[in-house]
């Protein structure tokens, strides 16, 4: 088989998405995701002055030696744009092989490891009490593992909390807008909320909580500390983690299960976090850390020292992404949870997939590749239009913070 053809295709089904189809000689197409929120037409051009011209005669079936060619071959490594660029490749690779197969992507990575794949949703509120309602309502929808987060009082705008009731979108403005952020009120309210969700909703449910990179490593300590009574099933993004080795001071001081990694692009970027056992859940996902070939090498690592996999799974990973991390999840052996983040009705409309979800698990289907596909057609009556993540100023002083 060769690849005869390969395009890009940006879409704006309500948010917007870069999708990347190969074709072969023999009829079969594969697609990527290859979107990376508020810079997605980088990777657009990435792949299609870069990486395209580069792929076309080659072999579909070689994907392990076509990503080494992608990684080792530009000679600049890593970097979000090009780990995103070679996750759509390799994603559209797998599609072709499993298709070529007749065989649902999962059994070429090995079948089934598990029945099902647990997910978590997410529930936001304004302030307390609204939170503890949509955990309430997440809960009836069958969810076994729900995300909190809650505006914070004396703070106009907090990460995770949007206008919907199931879509959070935060990529909300031409230009990024600004929220302010105190550090103080955070911590104060936090571990209130997460007391009255454990006393309305008992203590069956697993429960999250992102804090969205911030605090520094001694507040975040301090913070998983005063949530160990409500066993949190993981405290995510508690700092940033560039310098890896300073969570060992959040571990020094706390038992509440810790993630990292959805802004993670390599496998470099996690590997003192896995070795030194600094956290418990790895966060990076199909679409920007290098494909399912570069995924399975970090979930590889982390099996060794018992750290689980938790793939990102926001709205702004296309369902090309979602169904093919349903795919890794049901496989790999070292599974905790993936997130899911529902997209709207556009959006699955665009992206027609086999993947359900049925009281709090998910499964990709049984349709020879990922199972998920583009309607070009109805893609084009979206065009691309232009938006940018939040960003994040202390309140008392307006000093740029992480947002
Ligand atoms: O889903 C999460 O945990 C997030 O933190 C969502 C991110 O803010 C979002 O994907 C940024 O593009
Ligand atoms: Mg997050």
């Amino acid at each position: 088989m060769k690849i005869t053809n390969a395009r890009i295709i940006v879409c704006s089904p309500g948010r917007n998405f870069v999708t990347l189809k190969i074709e072969t000689d023999e009829g079969l197409t594969g697609i990527g995701d290859a979107t990376l929120n508020g810079r997605e037409l980088s990777v657009a051009a990435y792949l299609t002055e870069h990486v395209i011209p580069c792929l076309i005669g080659r072999d579909p079936h070689q994907i392990e030696d076509i990503w080494q060619y992608l990684y080792k071959g530009a000679y600049w490594r890593r970097g979000p744009v090009t780990m995103t660029a070679i996750a759509a490749v390799d994603t559209a690779l797998w599609d072709i092989k499993a298709k070529a197969a007749g065989l649902p992507l999962y059994q070429l990575l090995g079948g089934k490891s598990r029945t099902g794949v647990m997910v978590y949703g997410h529930a936001n509120g304004s302030d307390i009490e609204h939170t503890v309602d949509e955990v309430l309502r997440y809960a009836d929808m069958g969810y076994k593992a729900i995300r909190a987060q809650s505006g914070v009082p004396g703070l106009e705008k907090v990460y995770g909390v949007g206008k919907g009731s199931l879509f959070y979108e935060p990529a909300d403005a031409d230009l990024p807008s600004e929220h302010d952020w105190s550090t103080e009120k955070y911590l104060r309210h936090t571990p209130k909320l997460f007391e009255r969700i454990r006393e309305k909703l008992g203590e069956e449910h697993h429960l999250l909580h992102d804090v969205h990179h911030r605090l520094t490593p001694i507040e975040a300590g301090r913070l998983g500390k005063s949530l160990e009574p409500y066993n949190l099933f993981w405290m995510e993004d508690a700092t940033p983690a560039e310098n890896q080795e300073s969570f060992r001071l959040i571990r020094q001081h706390t038992t509440t299960p810790l993630a990292v990694g959805e802004i993670f692009n390599s496998i470099w970027d996690c590997k003192e976090l896995i070795e030194n056992q600094l956290i418990d859940y790895i966060r990076a996902t199909v679409v920007h850390a290098g494909g399912i070939t570069h995924l399975r090498r970090i979930a590889d690592l982390a099996s060794l020292y018992q750290v689980r996999t938790g793939c990102h799974g926001a709205t702004d990973l296309s369902p090309v992404c979602m169904g093919a991390a349903l795919h890794f999840d049901l496989s790999v052996p070292n599974f905790g949870v993936q997130e899911y983040m529902r997209h709207t009705d556009e959006t699955d409309a665009v992206f027609p997939h086999a993947y359900t979800f049925d009281k709090g698990m998910m499964y990709p289907g049984d349709v020879p590749g990922h199972g998920v596909e583009i309607d070009e057609a109805l893609a084009a009556k979206y065009p691309y239009k232009r938006a940018y993540l939040p960003v994040n100023r202390q309140q008392h002083d307006g000093t740029l913070w992480s947002w």
